[in-house]
């Protein structure tokens, strides 16, 4: 036998000499890592068959139950997602149900919603924050799953309010683009000044309609601009459409392009001001999906007055603006239809969906009927699932209908829930003559609406 030699004295002396605590603390210390070891293993393959099925693969039930902390709350995010720029956006109509449609749309296991309304397209402040700012407001999400953002000014702004002042154009202020806009009207009136077509022309609508050279200053953003007043006179005489805001800037339009060929620049600058907001986003993505929500405009117009008047109570109660009935602001003492009151403006769709079509294809843009998503979700958000290249998920299963609200109120496994108060508020009665006349009003523009949009949305026409 090999004698016991001094280096395995010393690993005996290893062995002996380890007391029984030290075992103990080894062994535990075995135990604790093969422990940690299997954990990982498990959570690793737990969160990869989270995101397989987020991203639409089969066990979506089990799933939901998880994932729909992010449906009612997304404060919970999980290993593996991240912050992702939209795929889809909500980008108006303030008061048609976008707020609904957000929540409805985030039952799906593979949609992820932003918390609040954004801003990042309409307010220039924020744009400047770049999209990285954009980005960091938007949830987790894993890959696979579509983010999804509402902000409903983005299809209204800018906005034209028209408020007519008297010719001082050094009112004028100092919006970035109003020097430009300033000159581009002020080139058109020298180039219909020299240019003979253009003289004819305007010696003819002056001659028939009493046209007066006269500026007129209107506001963009809270900035003032200058337009010229013969637009005005010929679209309330020929189309009857009165102040309408982009119908005066359409006329615009076609007035430079008739009158020169040399104002393709200005007529740019135009497209530029009016459809920044698209612009902006088909700079972020150019497939993005955008839906649209409309409601029966008059309904829409009363829902905002509604809306104005909690708010107006709640901020300045003394105040008599806000005891002002709907009937009074929205028609003028000569019984006019008064579109300079914003509830109203707002209901003229196709003034604003004309901009949203010259930057993106017809097929991105889905239009959602209001009515019908309150009357009955559930097919309505099949139509967006198959837009959004969704499978359906949401059925009938996730809604119930609250006698008290007079609304479908939303549910999944792990709970139920209604919008706030401010959803759904309870209108002022308006008196049916005053709706009938406005209907009247706006079915010429609804039709417009419809042509561009290639559907009749049958809003009633009184
Ligand atoms: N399920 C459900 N529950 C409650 N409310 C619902 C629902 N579906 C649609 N709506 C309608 O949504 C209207 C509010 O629209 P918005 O969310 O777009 O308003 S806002 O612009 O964000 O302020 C709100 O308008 P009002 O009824 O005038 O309050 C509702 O009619």
């Amino acid at each position: 036998m090999r004698p016991v030699d001094a280096d395995a004295a010393a690993d005996c002396v290893l062995v002996v000499g380890l007391t029984r605590p030290k075992m103990a603390a080894a062994l535990l210390s075995v135990m604790m890592l093969s422990l940690f070891l299997t954990f990982h293993v498990l959570y690793d393959s737990a969160v990869y068959s989270l995101e397989a099925a987020a991203a639409g693969n089969a066990n979506m039930a089990l799933l939901t139950n998880r994932v729909d902390g992010a449906v009612f709350s997304n404060r919970v995010h999980f290993p593996r997602t991240s912050r992702r720029l939209p795929q889809a956006i909500i980008v108006g109509v303030r008061k048609c149900g976008t707020r609904a449609l957000l929540e409805m749309l985030a039952l799906h296991p593979r949609v992820q919603k932003a918390a609040g309304e954004v801003h990042f397209f309409d307010r220039d402040d924020n744009y400047r924050r770049g999209l990285e700012w954009y980005r960091r407001k938007m949830p987790h999400s894993f890959r696979g799953q579509i983010t999804i953002e509402k902000s409903p000014s983005y299809f209204v702004t800018p906005e034209l309010d028209f408020v007519e002042l008297p010719r001082e154009s050094s009112d004028v202020a100092s919006h970035p683009l109003s020097e430009q806009l300033v000159a581009v009207f002020h080139r058109f009136d020298q180039l219909s000044a020299v240019d003979h077509e253009g003289r004819r022309r305007v010696d003819k609508t002056q001659a028939r309609y009493g046209y007066r050279h006269r500026l007129h200053l209107h506001k963009i953003q809270g900035q003032w601009v200058t337009f010229c007043s013969l637009e005005r006179t010929l679209l309330s005489t020929r189309k009857g459409v009165g102040s309408d805001p982009i119908a005066v800037y359409e006329c615009r339009k076609e007035k430079l392009g008739k009158y020169t060929k040399s104002v393709t620049k200005e007529l740019s600058i135009l497209n530029h001001i009016f459809a920044q907001v698209p612009e902006r986003i088909r700079a972020m993505n150019a497939s993005v999906k955008l839906l649209l929500i409309v409601r029966e405009p008059v309904t829409r117009a009363i829902s905002d007055y509604t809306q104005l008047r909690s708010h107006a109570a709640t901020v300045t109660p003394q105040q008599p603006a806000a005891q002002r009935s709907f009937e009074q602001l929205a028609l003028r003492t000569d019984g006019s239809v008064n579109l300079a009151y914003r509830p109203l403006a707002i209901s003229l769709y196709h003034t604003f969906l004309h901009r949203w079509l010259e930057v993106f294809r017809r097929p991105q843009i889905l239009v959602v009927n209001g009515d019908l998503l309150i009357e009955d979700p559930v097919p309505q958000l099949h139509r967006i699932e198959h837009f959004l290249g969704l499978e359906p998920r949401i059925g009938r299963h996730n809604f119930y209908f609250n006698h008290t609200k007079g609304f479908f109120c939303l549910r999944n496994e792990t709970a139920d829930k209604c919008l706030r108060e401010s959803k759904g508020r309870r209108h002022p009665r308006v008196d049916p003559v005053v709706v009938t006349k406005l209907r009247r009003f706006f079915s010429e523009h609804n039709q417009r609406f419809y042509d561009l949009v290639g559907e009749d949305l049958g809003w009633p026409e009184e």
